[in-house]
C-alpha cells in the first residue's frame, strides 16, 4: 500500500471493557472503522455509547482491550510508551470541549507548546499561515483569558495544527460555545479539512455541527449502527430520534 493512500486512521476489531465495582463494562465491542486523509468524519450518538471511548483509544490516550489502531503505518500496540508519547505529540492533535489550555503561557507560546515538547524547531511560514488562519494575529501575546471561547478554541485548534499532525482529533469542540462562536469553529475544521487535507474526526452532540462533516458515524451501545455520508441536519437528528426510540423500547 502507498504512503499516499493509506488511511489516516484505522481500527479494526476494536474493543474496549471496562471494569466498574467488578462487572465489565462494554464501551466499545469490535469496531472497525477508516479514516480517510483529507476527511471530516462526526461521530455520534446517545450518551454512554462509547464516542469518548473511541477517540482515546484512536488516538492512543487509552490503550483497546483487543483489536488494533493504526495512525498512518504505524500500530499503536506495538508502540512503548515513550514512543507513544512522542506520536501523540508529533503525529496527533487534539481539540477539547474545555479548551485545555495552559493560562500562565502566552497565545503564541500554546500554540508553539507541542513543538518545544518535541524539540522540533518551529516553521515561521507555517506558524504565519496557521495563525493567519486563525485569526489570531493581534492575539500572540494575550494569556488565554482574556481571549472569548471562540477565540480560546481557535488557540486550540492552532496548536493542534502546529506539527501538521496526521489526524487532528476533537471532542465536543463546539459544545461550550454559543451557535454563532461554534459556527466560526466548525467553519475553521472544515477549512483545514478542504484547503490542507487535514484529517479530523471529531465527536458531537449537536446534528448541526455534524452537518459540516463529510461522513457521520452513529455508535450505540459501543458499536457503528449507522455510517452515513453527508447525511444533512435533519436526517441526522432523524436518526438520532429513531435510536432514542427503538432503545427506549428495548429496555
Ligand atoms: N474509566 C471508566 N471506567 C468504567 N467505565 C467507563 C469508564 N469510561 C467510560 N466508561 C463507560 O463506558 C461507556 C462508554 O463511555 P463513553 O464516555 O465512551 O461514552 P460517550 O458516548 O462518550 O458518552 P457521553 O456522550 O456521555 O460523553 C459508558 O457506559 C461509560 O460509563
Amino acid at each position: 500500500m502507498s504512503v499516499h493512500t493509506e488511511p489516516a486512521v484505522r481500527v479494526t476489531g476494536l474493543t474496549r471493557t471496562y471494569q466498574a465495582d467488578g462487572e465489565p463494562v462494554h464501551a466499545l465491542t469490535r469496531v472497525d472503522a477508516t479514516f480517510h486523509r483529507g476527511t471530516f468524519t462526526a461521530i455520534m450518538g446517545p450518551s454512554g455509547s462509547g464516542k469518548s471511548t473511541l477517540l482515546q483509544v484512536a488516538a492512543g490516550l487509552d490503550r483497546p482491550t483487543d483489536g488494533s489502531v493504526w495512525i498512518g503505518a504505524t500500530e499503536l500496540s506495538r508502540l512503548s510508551e515513550t514512543r507513544l508519547t512522542e506520536l501523540r505529540r508529533g503525529r496527533v492533535g487534539f481539540v477539547f470541549q474545555a479548551f485545555n489550555l495552559i493560562g500562565a503561557l502566552t497565545v503564541e507560546e500554546n500554540i508553539l507548546l507541542p513543538l518545544r515538547l518535541s524539540g522540533v524547531r518551529p516553521d515561521p511560514a507555517w506558524i504565519a499561515e496557521i495563525v493567519e488562519r486563525t485569526g489570531l494575529a493581534q492575539r500572540l501575546r494575550h494569556r488565554p483569558s482574556a481571549l472569548s471561547g471562540g477565540q480560546q478554541q481557535r488557540v486550540a485548534i492552532a496548536r493542534a495544527l502546529v506539527s501538521r499532525p496526521e489526524v487532528i482529533f476533537c471532542d465536543e469542540p463546539t459544545g461550550a460555545l454559543d451557535t454563532n462562536t461554534a459556527a466560526e469553529v466548525l467553519l475553521l475544521l472544515r477549512g483545514i479539512v478542504d484547503e490542507h487535507s487535514q484529517t479530523v474526526v471529531m465527536v458531537t452532540h449537536d446534528p448541526v455541527a455534524a452537518s459540516y462533516a463529510d461522513r457521520v458515524m452513529v455508535l450505540a451501545d459501543g458499536r457503528i449502527v449507522h455510517d452515513m455520508p453527508q447525511p444533512g441536519a435533519d436526517r441526522i437528528a432523524e436518526h438520532l430520534a429513531a435510536l432514542g426510540r427503538s432503545r427506549v423500547v428495548t429496555r
